[in-house]
């Protein structure tokens, strides 16, 4: 049996992970972490020489990534799959693997930590439709009433209460998720948590707090048995914790700091007054785009998007999507020429050796639509355009949650009680789903240009 990656096996990594002390907490120990920031730090404190960026990074719901790094000191690999043979990098940035809720608090209290960083999908904020703190979710609500907190926005406000007591310095709190002013929503959840649940010192604590806005870009799909094969065919020793992405990463942040960060910007971040225009670009054209192309292509059968972005008839929905209907809605960066941007979305969405499911894409739809494509249409209604193609993708996401076998859903149960009840007929499922009010919020629900789009499309989609 070939060895394990770990220090036994001297693989060459950019800093020595031995000299790195914690200095930063990561919340969401996915693979997308793994394959992002974690890179970038690593890459920053190499340039730097600094070694007080090692990272503590906290899985919220499983043991598996803690159980893949541990035996491994915590080392892993990025496989990089582009055009041409697939390229390997050992990351040694990851210092200390918990499990929440486990020593999470005590660590974000650490007066050596002054960044806490995030990513824990859309629905890990547990926000209400209207951004704020869904009070009637049940982890908020055991949260508010207990010391061992269990979700992210509760271990954040613990944290924070708890460096009151070890007078550690001013956090900054980073969200690295794909949602509209990232920054901003995580700053109001947690200050209505603390509103909540008030303690000694947190006041001053969030008073001190920065919540930066980002945008983060890669494509990083889940990790197959065939990418473990290739890695341990380059690396030469096996690697249970490997992550796959493509080439091009980009990570746009906005330069407000509490304190001390690692110089990002020194590993190609972009640090900018504004965030904005360039997080809205990303959500409207790819991520938009490729939530299209999991609907369209999973109705087609496709297994991937590679495979969908291929399909003829696909491709041109999803150019129509981004030319038509979102380009008019932007107003990009200086220097970034959309037609060149959209390209370059649907070439990387094509990339054979990346086998992202569309199943991946599509899951979680309840909170990835109002993000990626409700805005779209809420700015071509108002400007008296019709956003036939952005509610294309909305209606395939109704026909896909209303065919799927399994809905992976936070609102599954209530996305399955709309279908059943719905009245037969496009009309009828469109009228259940828009009744879905953490989806749709009235203006919409009661929009007659979109309703009728979207019936159009189910009837056509339904043939
Ligand atoms: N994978 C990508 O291509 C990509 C690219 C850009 C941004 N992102 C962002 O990163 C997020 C995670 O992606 P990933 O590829 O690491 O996924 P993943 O499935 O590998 O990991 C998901 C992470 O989110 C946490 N999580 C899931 N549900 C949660 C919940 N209800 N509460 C708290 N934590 C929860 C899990 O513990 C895990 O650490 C995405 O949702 C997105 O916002 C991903
Ligand atoms: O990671 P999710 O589930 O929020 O979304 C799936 C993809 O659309 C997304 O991860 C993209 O690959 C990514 O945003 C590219 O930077």
């Amino acid at each position: 049996m070939t060895e394990r990656l770990s220090f036994d096996t001297k693989p060459s990594t950019a800093v020595d992970p031995r000299e790195l002390s914690i200095g930063l907490v990561h919340l969401g120990l996915g693979a997308f972490h793994r394959a992002h920031q974690a890179v970038y730090t690593e890459l920053a404190a190499a340039a730097t020489g600094e070694t007080t960026w090692g990272i503590s990074g906290v899985s919220q719901r499983s043991t598996t990534v803690r159980d893949q790094l541990a035996p491994q000191d915590g080392l892993y690999s990025v496989l990089e799959r582009g055009l041409g043979e697939p390229t390997v990098r050992v990351i040694a940035s990851i210092r200390e693997m918990l499990v929440a809720p486990e020593g999470v608090v005590e660590r974000i209290a650490d007066p050596a930590v002054s960044v806490v960083t995030l990513t824990v999908t859309e629905k890990g904020y547990r926000a209400s439709p209207d951004g704020g703190l869904d009070f009637n979710d049940e982890g908020v609500k055991v949260d508010l009433a207990s010391a061992t907190p269990r979700t992210v926005v509760g271990q954040l406000v613990a944290g924070l209460a708890a460096r009151a007591r070890t007078g550690a310095g001013p956090l900054t709190l980073l969200s690295c998720d794909n949602l509209v002013a990232n920054g901003a929503v995580l700053r109001r959840l947690v200050h209505e948590f603390a509103e909540a649940k008030p303690s000694p010192g947190l006041a001053e604590q969030l008073e001190s707090a920065r919540f930066p806005s980002s945008m983060v870009d890669r494509i990083v799909p889940a990790t197959t048995d065939a990418d473990r094969a290739d890695a341990e065919r380059l690396l030469g020793c096996r690697d249970e914790g490997v992550v796959v992405a493509e080439p091009f990463r980009q990570w746009v942040i906005e330069n407000d700091f509490a304190a001390a960060r690692p110089a990002w910007e020194r590993a190609g971040a972009i640090l900018t007054d504004d965030v904005a225009p360039w997080e809205r670009v990303k959500l409207r054209m790819l991520n938009a785009t490729h939530s299209l192309l999991a609907y369209l292509g999973a109705l087609k059968g496709y297994a991937t998007i590679a495979e969908a972005v291929r399909d003829e008839e696909l491709f041109r929905q999803a150019l129509d999507l981004m030319t038509e209907d979102v380009v008019p809605t932007l107003d990009p960066p200086a220097d970034l020429d959309l037609t060149t941007y959209g390209e370059s979305v649907l070439e990387r969405f094509a990339n054979p050796a990346l086998k992202h499911r569309t199943a991946q894409v599509a899951m979680d739809g309840s909170v990835k639509l109002p993000v990626r494509l409700l805005g779209t249409v809420r700015d071509r209604l108002a400007a008296g355009a019709e956003p036939r193609h952005a509610a294309l993708a909305v209606a395939a996401w109704m026909r896909y949650v209303s065919t799927a076998e399994a809905i992976d859903d936070p609102l599954a149960d209530r996305l399955r009680a709309a279908v059943t009840s719905a009245k037969a007929g496009p009309a009828g499922l469109v009228d259940a789903l828009l009744g879905v009010e953490q989806v749709f919020a009235a203006d919409l629900r009661d929009d007659t240009t979109f309703r009728a789009l979207l019936t159009t499309h189910l009837a056509e989609l339904s043939r």
